[in-house]
Formats: structure tokens, C-alpha cells, sequence
């Protein structure tokens, strides 16, 4: 097997070879959109003689982590042909990913797993997750603080990436897993007019309070269908909001649109005000969490030090990683909240906690709790509270939460 780039001449066969794993057969339009979402992404392929027997791409993603930005690979189209699978083909090109982020000391990379079991052997950790959430907007949203009452407006779509788009930015300060969005991610990936996977959902609407925004809601709308008895709908995509007011604002908008019944949201952050803020939790009820984002660390010393901390801590970290062996070993984490930074350094001294590059990957963003990982038999704690203090460093006033699905 010949593991090597996958050149624009054969976007088409690595096209081909996706849509047969992913059971798919798309119109000539998605096609011609995916090879514009390819085009520009890194492309590795498993050749066996002259036929593409594997493929990964790689948007090139920067990533929020607290404190700061991180250049992050975005690993999408993973696909192995049905005639070459478990051989070591995945293996392979994730090798070769892995050598080509170290050489360009890129330290971090993500993606969303179609199937849980895949990539914890490859060092990947849950980092963020997605709670799904069911309003019942038969009745008003019932609410226990006052909305921001200042008037509502819709965007088009198109402005988005000049309105609503800074707003987003900035909420990747304070909540790390988040990606940044150029034009071509607002108006092809994240709004296109048809939903990838319902063409029956309406085009993407936005609406925005406040001038300049101070927060804003998008989301897609279908009418009830009787034959296959779903609801009349509001899907919602992303609310991000400045104040709990202007949360509890919008909130009570999607639940008050006409010809409609219930809301959907299919990601929301586990600490999102909505939870604490709805009166009735009966009404607005957590269908679901399920893990967003996978984080993989590929240069572990890297991420902790270039990430901040929220107190003071001192530790000896064993790690394990069968793939990347420079991250294997004792490191003395030393973690500056005043400074912002961390020193990361080999020691023979033993070891506070010992844990997988997977689980570090999981608990890096602060999504994780280390105590949850020792509880769970996953951290070894050898020195007993040293979970705790690790996890009092890793916190984040936020919990990290991805939107972008890839
Ligand atoms: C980010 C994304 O794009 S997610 C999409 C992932 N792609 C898909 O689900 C498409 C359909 N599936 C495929 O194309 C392939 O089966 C892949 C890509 C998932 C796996 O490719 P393979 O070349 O078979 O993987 P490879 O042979 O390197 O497997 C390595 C190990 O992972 C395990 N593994 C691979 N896929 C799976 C899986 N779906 N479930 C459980 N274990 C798996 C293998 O058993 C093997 O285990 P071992 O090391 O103990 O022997």
C-alpha cells in the first residue's frame, strides 16, 4: 500500500470511494460542492497499485482552546474500501498524518466520529459534547427571568458572515472547541440553502437583537407532516447570546413562531443558561448528549503549554500513547494561571496520575473531569487528590462546545 498525497486530478475517485462507504449517491450539485470543500483541504491517500483504496482529508481549522487559537487539522471523509478494510489502512494514513502535523509542529486535531468505536486507538478523546433538546412551544416558553424586549430583526443569510460573524468570533474567547469561520465556512458549509440531511427543512433563517448584535439564533423550519406523523418544526443550529436576556429573547421567539409545535436543538452546550433559565422542564426537556468534538494531541507538551489555567498546579503526568511515541513518558506539568502559560517537562519522578493521550485529548478543553476519568478505572490517581488539582486547573469558566460539524 502506497500512502501519498491524493492530487485534484483524483478528486473524483476519492469522491467515489466515500459516497461507496458512506452508502450514498449524491446529485451532480453535491458532488461539485464537495470537490470545492476538498479542494483546498489536505488530502492523503492508500493507493494499492493505481487504485485509491483509502482516503482522509483534512480542512485546515483553527481551533479555540482557553486563552488562545491552535492551527487544528479537521479530519473528514474518512473512508477505507469495503475490499481493504482492517488491514491497517486507516492506521496507516493517520500515521502519516500524524508525521506530517509533527514535522509542521502542528500539535492538535479534531473531527466528529461517525461510529464511537473508531479513533480512541488512534489517541482521540471526546472534548466536547451536544446535548439534543426538545421544547414543547404548543404554549408559551415558560421562563424565570425577564427577556431583553428590544426588537428582533432577520438577516439574510448572505450578510451573515459580515453581521452575525464577528459576534461568533467572539464567543471562541470564552468558549474553547470552537472553529473559526471564514465566508466560504458561514455561506457553504454552515448556511447552505438546503439542509444536507432533510431537503424538506426551510432555508436557513437568522434572527439577531441588538445593534450592534448582541446575540442571534439559526435555524430551519418545517411544516407537520401527517403521513409520516412529525411535528410542525423549528430546528435550531446555533443561539449565542451576550446576556441570559437576550438568550431567554430569543429563545421565547422559537418557540413562539406560528404554525409550529415543537423545537429542536441538536447540540447545545451542556451548561447552556436555557437549562437553569426555562421554568418548566417539562417543557423544555435534554432528549440526549451525546460527544461532539474528538481531540487528538500530537504534541501533548505543545497543547498544555500553549493553553491557559485557571490556578496554580503542579503535577507528574505518565503518559501513554502507542502511536505518537514522543508523547510516551513522565512529564512535571507546571501550570502559571498569573503568567498564562505552563512549563511541561520530562522527569523520573513518579508519577502523580497516569493516563492515555486519549483521555488527556478528552479532559485538554476542560469538557472532561479527570475525577470522572479515575472513577470510571480509565486515570490511574497514584497520589491521591491529584485528579482534583488537575481538574481545578484545567477549568474553564464555560464549557467548550463545538457547533460545526464536519
Ligand atoms: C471523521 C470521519 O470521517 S468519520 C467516518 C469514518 N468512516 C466510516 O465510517 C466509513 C466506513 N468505514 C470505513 O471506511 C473503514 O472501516 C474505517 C475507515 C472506519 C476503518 O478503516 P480500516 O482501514 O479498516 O481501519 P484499520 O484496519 O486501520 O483499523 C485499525 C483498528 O481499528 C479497528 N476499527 C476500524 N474500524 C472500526 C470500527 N468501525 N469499529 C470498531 N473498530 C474499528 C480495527 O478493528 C483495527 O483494530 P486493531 O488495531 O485492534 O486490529
Amino acid at each position: 500500500m502506497d500512502i501519498r498525497d491524493v492530487p485534484e486530478a483524483h478528486l473524483d475517485r476519492a469522491l467515489d470511494l466515500a459516497y461507496l462507504v458512506f452508502h450514498e449517491r449524491p446529485e451532480e450539485e453535491k458532488r461539485k460542492h464537495h470537490r470545492e470543500l476538498l479542494m483546498p483541504c489536505e488530502r492523503i491517500g492508500a493507493y494499492d497499485g493505481e487504485t485509491l483504496v483509502g482516503f482522509v482529508a483534512a480542512h485546515r481549522f483553527t481551533l479555540s482552546v482557553p486563552g488562545g487559537d491552535l492551527p487544528c487539522p479537521g479530519l473528514t471523509f474518512v473512508s477505507v474500501a469495503p475490499t481493504h478494510r482492517r488491514r491497517g489502512v486507516l492506521s496507516a494514513m493517520l500515521a502519516e498524518l500524524y508525521a506530517r502535523c509533527t514535522e509542521r509542529a502542528v500539535p492538535i486535531a479534531a473531527l466528529w466520529a461517525s461510529e464511537d468505536a473508531i479513533y480512541g486507538r488512534f489517541g482521540f478523546g471526546p472534548a466536547t459534547q451536544g446535548a439534543s433538546v426538545e421544547i414543547d412551544s404548543r404554549r408559551p416558553l415558560a421562563l424565570r427571568i425577564d427577556p431583553d424586549e428590544r426588537p428582533l430583526r432577520l438577516i439574510d443569510p448572505a450578510d451573515a458572515p459580515a453581521t452575525v460573524g464577528p459576534f461568533y468570533e467572539s464567543t471562541r474567547a470564552h468558549r474553547a472547541g470552537r472553529i473559526a469561520r471564514d465566508q466560504e465556512r458561514w455561506s457553504g458549509e454552515w448556511l447552505p440553502d438546503e439542509d444536507e440531511e432533510d431537503d424538506a427543512l426551510s432555508p436557513p433563517r437568522i434572527v439577531a437583537l441588538g445593534d450592534p448584535i448582541a446575540g442571534y439564533a439559526v435555524y430551519r423550519t418545517k411544516g407537520e407532516n401527517e403521513d409520516a406523523g412529525t411535528p410542525a418544526l423549528v430546528r435550531v443550529d446555533e443561539v449565542e447570546a451576550e446576556t441570559p436576556a437576550v438568550a431567554a429573547a430569543l429563545w421565547r421567539y422559537l418557540a413562539s413562531i406560528d404554525l409550529t409545535d415543537t423545537v429542536r436543538a441538536w447540540g447545545r452546550p451542556l451548561d447552556d443558561p436555557l437549562f437553569l433559565f426555562a421554568a418548566d422542564r417539562d417543557q423544555v426537556k435534554v432528549t440526549g448528549v451525546n460527544p461532539a468534538l474528538w481531540v487528538r494531541l500530537i504534541d501533548v507538551g505543545a497543547v498544555l503549554t500553549a493553553r491557559s489555567w485557571a490556578v496554580r498546579a503542579e503535577l507528574v503526568l505518565e503518559v501513554r500513547d502507542n502511536r505518537i511515541p514522543a508523547n510516551s513518558g513522565r512529564f512535571r506539568l507546571t501550570t502559571d494561571a498569573a503568567a498564562g502559560g505552563a512549563r511541561y517537562e520530562p522527569t523520573v519522578d513518579p508519577a502523580d496520575l497516569a493516563l492515555d493521550v486519549r483521555d488527556l485529548g478528552a479532559c485538554c478543553l476542560g469538557g472532561t473531569r479527570v475525577v470522572d476519568l479515575v472513577a470510571a478505572g480509565l486515570v490511574e490517581e497514584h497520589a491521591p487528590g491529584s485528579a482534583e488539582e488537575f481538574d481545578h486547573a484545567l477549568r474553564t469558566a464555560r464549557l467548550p462546545h463545538t457547533d460545526d460539524e464536519f
